[in-house]
């Protein structure tokens, strides 16, 4: 299992999803040309290794609000893990908490946060998105800061779903014996119907979320919880520095793994404009298209302060469960420390933008 690469998983995964819940998982909006640039831009970073540098230790440790971690990489938020496993997010928390690794659970996951967050030792956030049932999300970060989860995660790029045809093709709606059981059945019906629209999840995006979201909300967001808010789909400078000026504890530099809005740019590519706005002001999160080690380190060059794996967190969980999801994490961990051993930079201090040899925005 530890030497799976995250192809292998990947392949093994497509072998044992139904084809519509594969596509649902595997898919973008549009052209998918965002899901193709966000592995293409990792894939074209070039790196300078230093030698003659003690690497005898090498340390994948890092502080993220406050909280210690062995690894900078963590699990992305994803809708509905009972969708590929009968324990679901319950057993992803397990799997990352194996690994002292951070989990963004998602609003619709399908077991309770509080069942979550019973057998996690590692830290938990809770992505929301932006409904217009207001008392939904207000009682979410309530609910969340009781059961000990550490961060709010607000979504910023779904307005609306992003149209993914191979829903729309599929008329994909979640199976009915999985559900989003921290929201009311009430608000999450259109869902499971697949009379709703051709993609039931756009037409429940459609009829619950909340296009109206501006920076003037977050206010709202951050009086209703103690938890640092952070933003998730920050992909301009401008945006950048709005976040940090509206409050921001961190920022996830993220296109949705190009769920949204397809041509979107590739997240590595936008990280650098995002890391020298915020300026060190608060952490920068990236995801999308990072499925090594070596994707992982990139991103760290380039400024990021941790990454998130999407796709990969649910083929590990499909094929391994929570000993799946902890193999993922550890495995790409120790490729992150095999690879910092070799470029000569034994800490992720060490790990600057010298590391790349050119700025991929030049493609
Ligand atoms: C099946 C699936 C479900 C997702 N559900 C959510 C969600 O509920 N909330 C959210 O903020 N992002 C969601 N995302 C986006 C991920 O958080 C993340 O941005 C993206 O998957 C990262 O790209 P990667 O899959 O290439 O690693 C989802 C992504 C996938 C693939
Ligand atoms: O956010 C997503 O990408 C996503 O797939 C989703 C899943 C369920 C409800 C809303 C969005």
């Amino acid at each position: 299992m530890t030497d799976l690469r995250a192809d292998d998983l990947r392949t093994l995964a497509r072998q044992q999803i139904p084809a519509e819940v594969w596509d649902f998982i595997e898919g973008g909006s549009g052209d998918e040309l965002t899901v193709a640039a966000n592995t293409a831009a990792f894939a074209a970073a070039r790196l300078r290794p230093r030698v003659m540098v003690d690497v005898s230790a090498v340390d994948t440790g890092v502080t993220l609000l406050d909280a210690r971690l062995d690894t900078p990489v963590g699990l992305a938020p994803t809708a509905y893990h009972q969708l590929v496993h009968p324990d679901g997010e319950v057993a992803t928390a397990a799997g990352a908490a194996k690994e002292n690794a951070l989990f963004v659970v998602a609003m619709f996951a399908s077991r309770t946060l509080e069942d979550i967050a019973a057998p996690a030792a590692g830290p938990l956030w809770l992505q929301l998105y932006w409904l217009r049932d207001r008392d939904a999300i207000a009682r979410l970060a309530r609910r969340a800061a009781a059961a000990g989860f550490a961060a709010l995660v607000l979504a910023v790029d779904a307005p609306r779903l992003g149209r993914r045809l191979r829903d729309i093709r599929n008329r994909f709606a979640v199976d009915g014996r999985v559900r989003a059981v921290n929201l009311d059945a009430s608000l999450m019906a259109a869902s499971h119907d697949r009379q709703a629209g051709a993609s039931a999840l756009a037409a429940h995006a459609a009829q619950t979320f909340d296009a109206s979201l501006t920076w003037a909300d977050l206010a709202w967001l951050r009086e209703r919880s103690p938890l640092p808010v952070v933003l998730k789909g920050i992909l301009t400078a401008e945006d950048a520095a709005a976040a940090v000026a509206h409050g921001a504890a961190a920022v996830i530099v993220s296109n949705h793994g190009g769920r949204q809005l397809d041509g979107a740019v590739a997240t590595l590519d936008a990280l650098p404009e995002v890391v020298e706005a915020v300026d060190g002001a608060c952490p920068v999160l990236v995801d999308g298209g990072v499925r090594s080690g070596r994707d992982a380190l990139i991103a760290l060059a380039l400024g990021a302060d941790a990454v998130l794996l999407g796709r990969p967190t649910l083929w590990a969980l499909a094929t391994g469960g929570s000993d799946g999801v902890a193999d993922l994490l550890r495995h790409v961990t120790d490729d992150l420390a095999h690879d910092m051993a070799l470029a000569g930079r034994p800490s992720l201090r060490d790990v600057d933008r010298r590391l790349i040899r050119a700025v991929t925005n030049a493609r």
